[in-house]
């Protein structure tokens, strides 16, 4: 049993997380129920005890499983939100949360990033060999800020994480030319996942701030899927929110 639940009966929920103090009520979006397994185990509740997606429970923490990609990811994580607000009890941030393809370089397998920055990779117009994103295409936004204190607050916690920007792709990379065109649009880019952009326009609609967090699965590149280390990836989600759970 990880210190996180030995420190509270099973079933009660949790009133906090403490390694985001400030946060009181704080929502995570993962894409898969293995991710949301992963997590709530991590903080040290069982799948069972947490309302999935559709019901807001009253807990201070709430892990839901909103789908794989962008529109699904947004779809769910606003629902949500507009449920809490309703219901009077609003979040005070919201973290997408999962397993996610590192950049060359960037993170090793099994290691975790944080998200300085939300970008859509693919939102916009090919231009023969370029790309336009929608800012330069003037009508919407690829970008979405993570919010500071959250992020500082992740990097207190979790000092060994990699920090940079999260590219948010409907399409996971597979080839050598996208991992360069990608990294050509977002300097830096640090991970890929499918969701967190999607998870970043919901909050950012709903005026809550936001946060990334990627165990990495795989490296962003010519697709090897014999490469991924999908449990490696989930295990590495887990000890991070056990360790959110506990930090002072
Ligand atoms: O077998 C494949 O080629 C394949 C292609 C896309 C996605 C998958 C998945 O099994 C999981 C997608 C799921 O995992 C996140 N994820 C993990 N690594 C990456 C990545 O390198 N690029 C994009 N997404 C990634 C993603 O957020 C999804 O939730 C298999």
């Amino acid at each position: 049993m990880n210190p996180a639940a030995a420190a509270r009966p099973a079933g009660t929920g949790l009133s906090a997380l403490p390694g985001l103090p400030g946060f009181r009520r704080v929502l995570i979006v993962t894409a898969v129920e293995p991710e949301r397994a992963a997590v709530l185990t991590g903080l040290g509740l069982a799948p069972d005890d947490q309302p999935r997606v559709g019901a807001v429970g009253p807990d201070s923490v709430l892990v839901v499983a909103g789908g794989v990609g962008p529109a699904d990811a947004a779809a769910a994580t606003a629902r949500v939100l507009t449920r809490a607000e309703c219901e009077g009890s609003p979040f005070d941030a919201v973290l997408s949360a999962g397993i996610g393809g590192a950049f060359p370089g960037r993170a090793d397998i099994g290691g975790l990033i944080l998200g300085s920055l939300s970008a859509a990779g693919d939102l916009g117009a090919e231009d023969g060999d370029g790309f336009i994103d929608l800012e330069r295409l003037g009508f919407g936004r690829s970008r979405h800020a993570v919010d500071p204190l959250l992020l500082r607050l992740l990097r207190q916690a979790l000092p060994s994480a990699a920090v940079g920007p999260v590219v948010t792709v409907s399409t996971a990379t597979g080839s050598a030319a996208r991992t360069d065109a990608l990294r050509r649009r977002v300097h830096d880019a640090t991970a890929e996942g499918m969701e967190g952009f999607g998870v970043a326009v919901a909050a950012s609609a709903a005026g809550t701030p936001f946060g990334e967090l990627r165990a990495v699965s795989n490296e962003v590149g010519p697709r090897d899927r014999s490469a991924w280390r999908i449990p490696q990836a989930l295990g590495a989600l887990r000890d991070a929110f056990a360790v959110l759970a506990t930090a002072s």
